[in-house]
């Protein structure tokens, strides 16, 4: 913690030249591109099939599994947990196919995962009557009406067995129930914890795998930070566990976990509301807020897997249940086909070297601002300046206090922030260099400056070994804006505008591609939003930032920009960096440039501007980095990019291609979006030798609530005014190349 960053990084260079481990990953990697083959191949990495059977099972009352196949993306429909022998853990009441089986305020318990107690349907028998309408060739199954099983796939032989080539995805959502133990508790975990957060309330969690332990941390870790409230009442929890009728309360902060010899792991976690508001959080305007109906109707489905809530004692019960959301509704959009020609109209302020010199500017322009060119009597601006005092977190009444962007003062002290990982690996340079490996080799132990660290950190991606197991990489972004947070969380400077979409999100239909949000929490004296470490479920992962829309800054801040014109050296020499002939004359003068040229300097240098998204960052499995995609303008280049991120594995391009359909789906329907312009946010794809390949929405700093009633479509161009931001043009043209990839 006393060690300086540099001591520690050079310390870091050390252990990291001698092992030579990243140029012996890259020529293995070279090798195996050669030869063609995959890392898994390569590594002989496949996992074999898993097979997990609960022994005991007529003593202990438990849905039991086999689990037939390695890990893959959810989309990918591979992972099987087969319900050899369907068994209630308990009698409780499960209501019947099509019935609303959530109680009312009063009732006893709620029962969200109601598939154990019957068995899936069978090919022969009838469908079950259901309210909802169903496809020939699907039916509802017999697990409580929400989850829906493909039965054409289904392998008459053993009906109760889903096949490989099945699907099973819960109606409301769309949201395939298939995947990694870890991936279906923490999703029955995570609805848990969002009903725990409308009031006090039992969560009891059966868990018949015994290899689920590790995910049950996770969330009772969660659960028992008291500093994770995102509402104005605090929680404590006492855990206990064992057969029910043994529960025994313990302390706070405690946690005892049975694991019986066949791996049934019966954790009851109990919340209990307390009045007082959290101090630490007091001087953050929290706002209680009751869980809305998609919480408690989200079951998962999993056979052996139970999550039985006690609703509170409270009128946040819900009152209505989603409908209308099935998959069978789910509509596409039109596939953009041209999307090169697509044009945007540029705003005047900003003038790029192309620009005609007969250009003008609009007479309610700042006098600054004039044929000739800027007349850059304006203040330079020395450092990068926080954008929620320049531009970000627009429309956010957001107090200095709380600034998105470090400023350069607080620089050094942020980056030693990461004192809690083992390792600060921080890549070489201002210089774009293509190819750079995550590696501190260049970075010479007296490079202390912040201003160094920040330029680094903004050219090539932050890669932190944070104590908790796997490493984690900041791939763009703003430098000590992240600190590692307990597993499988990680911690980012608060910012207010954040916050809010963020809790807005997690209640919204996008909540599965946005980080979980775990509140705010106080370390060290700095404020952070705490969220889920989206890396945490991969083993080696690659990952890939993309910057969402055509515009990448908000038009408050070409506002701002024509009323304080502010000039901005850190800029001009990032431009000069790329391109020394980028800056007009005036601009070279000055050293200097304002904040929307450099942006849209960087828009139209990229693809930002032509397909409505860009390429900020890859990181390879093989530990290989790169940040050069400033030029990555066209179709062809985005192409390539892709191909080498995913290695060439069309499975993972499937995979990939099949959670963007599912998020445009989601976008399209979602409210948040409907009312919010989104602007610099990007899309966050991992993906690992297992194959299974996500996308997440990260990077909300820069996400406005609209005025009134005002909504986008996020589709048409943007003129000024209109506040479009082509988030989701960029999509379609993302989902097109995929596509097109996948195919080839
Ligand atoms: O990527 P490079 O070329 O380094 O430019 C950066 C990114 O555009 C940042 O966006 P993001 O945070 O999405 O990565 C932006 O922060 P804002 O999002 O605050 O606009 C920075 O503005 P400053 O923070 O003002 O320097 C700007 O300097
Ligand atoms: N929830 C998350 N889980 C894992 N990695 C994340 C998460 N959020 C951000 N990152 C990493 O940090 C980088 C920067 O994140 P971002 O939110 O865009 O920061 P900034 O606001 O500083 O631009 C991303 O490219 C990604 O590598």
């Amino acid at each position: 913690m006393g060690q300086n960053y540099s001591d520690r990084a050079a310390q870091a260079a050390v252990g990291f030249s001698a092992a030579g481990e990243w140029k012996k990953r890259l020529r293995v990697r070279r090798r195996r591109r050669r030869e063609n083959k995959s890392p898994a191949e390569e590594e002989g990495r496949r996992q074999p099939p898993l097979s997990i059977r609960q022994p005991g099972l007529e003593s202990r009352p438990s849905a039991s599994f086999t689990w037939e196949s390695d890990r893959r993306s959810d989309a990918g429909c591979s992972t099987v947990p087969s319900i050899q022998q369907p068994c209630p853990l308990r009698s409780s009441t499960v209501p019947s196919t099509g019935a609303d089986p959530r109680p009312g305020p009063d009732s006893g318990s709620l029962d969200l995962t109601p598939g154990e107690q019957r068995p899936l349907s069978t090919c022969q028998g009838p469908a079950p009557s259901t309210p909802t309408a169903a496809a020939p060739d699907m039916r509802l199954d017999g697990q409580g009406g929400r989850l829906r099983r493909d039965m054409s796939k289904c392998d008459a032989a053993k009906p109760g067995t889903i096949t490989r080539k099945e699907r099973v995805w819960l109606e409301e959502s769309g949201k395939n129930i298939l995947g990694s133990p870890n991936e279906d508790l923490r999703k029955i975990l995570g609805d848990a914890e969002d009903c725990i957060e409308g009031a006090g309330q039992r969560v009891e969690v059966v868990a018949g795998m015994g290899d689920l332990s590790e995910a049950l941390d996770h969330a009772v870790g969660n659960w028992r930070n008291e500093n994770r409230c995102c509402c104005s009442t605090n929680h404590h929890g006492g855990v206990c566990a064992g057969e029910e009728t043994t529960k025994r309360p313990t302390k706070a902060g405690e946690r005892h976990e049975e694991v019986s010899a066949g791996g049934l792991s019966h954790v009851t976690i109990s919340f209990a509301p307390q009045s007082r508001t959290d101090e630490k959080m007091g001087s953050n305007n929290h706002t209680h807020h009751c869980p809305i109906e998609e919480q408690w109707t989200s079951d998962s489905g999993i056979g052996g897997l139970r999550l039985t809530v006690t609703p509170p004692d409270t009128d946040c019960a819900p009152k209505t249940s989603r409908s209308g959301d099935s998959l069978l509704n789910r509509r596409g959009p039109p596939l953009l086909m041209n999307s090169d020609t697509h044009t945007y109209a540029i705003p005047r302020l900003i003038v790029t070297q192309d620009v005609s010199p007969k250009r003008c500017f609009p007479p309610s322009l700042s006098p600054q601002f004039h044929e000739t060119g800027f007349s850059l009597d304006v203040p330079i601006l020395c450092e990068a300046e926080s954008p929620c005092s320049d531009s970000g977190c627009g429309g956010s009444p957001v107090p200095s206090l709380f600034l998105r962007k470090l400023s350069s003062s607080s620089g050094l002290s942020s980056a030693s922030s990461f004192e809690e990982s083992e390792d600060d690996f921080i890549s070489s340079d201002l210089e774009p260099s293509g190819l750079m490996v995550c590696g501190p080799d260049e970075l010479g132990a007296s490079s202390t400056s912040w201003r160094k660290l920040k330029n680094m950190v903004h050219w090539s991606p932050f890669v932190v070994s944070f104590k908790k197991h796997y490493p984690w990489v900041q791939l763009a972004g703003h430098a000590g804006n992240f600190k590692a947070g307990e597993y499988g969380k990680i911690l980012k400077k608060f910012c207010q505008c954040e916050q809010q979409c963020l809790e807005w999100l997690n209640r919204d239909s996008l909540r599965p591609f946005v980080p979980g949000y775990y509140g705010v929490i106080e370390k060290e004296g700095e404020t952070y939003n705490q969220m889920e470490d989206l890396l945490s479920e991969f083993e080696s992962p690659s990952i890939m930032d993309c910057k969402m829309g055509v515009r990448t800054y908000l038009e408050e801040e070409l506002v701002k920009a024509r009323e304080k014109p502010k000039l901005r050296k850190d800029m001009y020499d990032k431009m000069i960096a790329v391109d020394p002939n980028a800056p007009t004359e005036e601009e070279h003068r000055q050293g200097a440039v304002l904040k929307p040229r450099y942006m849209q300097w960087r828009e139209t240098l990229s693809s930002t501007a032509t397909l409505g998204f860009r390429i900020e960052g890859i990181k390879r499995a093989d530990g290989t980095c790169d940040t050069n995609f400033k030029k990555t303008k066209h179709r062809e280049q985005v192409m390539r990019a892709l191909e080498d991120f995913v290695d060439g594995n069309k499975n993972i391009l499937r995979n990939y291609l099949t959670r963007l359909k599912e998020l445009r789906v989601e976008l399209e329907k979602s409210e948040f979006f409907k009312h919010h312009e989104v602007v610099g946010s990007s899309l966050l794809f991992v993906h690992d030798s297992s194959e299974l390949a996500k996308v997440w929405m990260i990077d909300f700093g820069k996400t406005v609530r609209l005025p009134n009633k005002q909504t986008l479509n996020h589709r048409v161009p943007w003129v000024e005014g209109n506040r479009e931001d082509g988030y989701l043009w960029g999509l379609d043209n993302l989902i097109h190349i995929f596509s097109d990839m996948v195919q080839d």
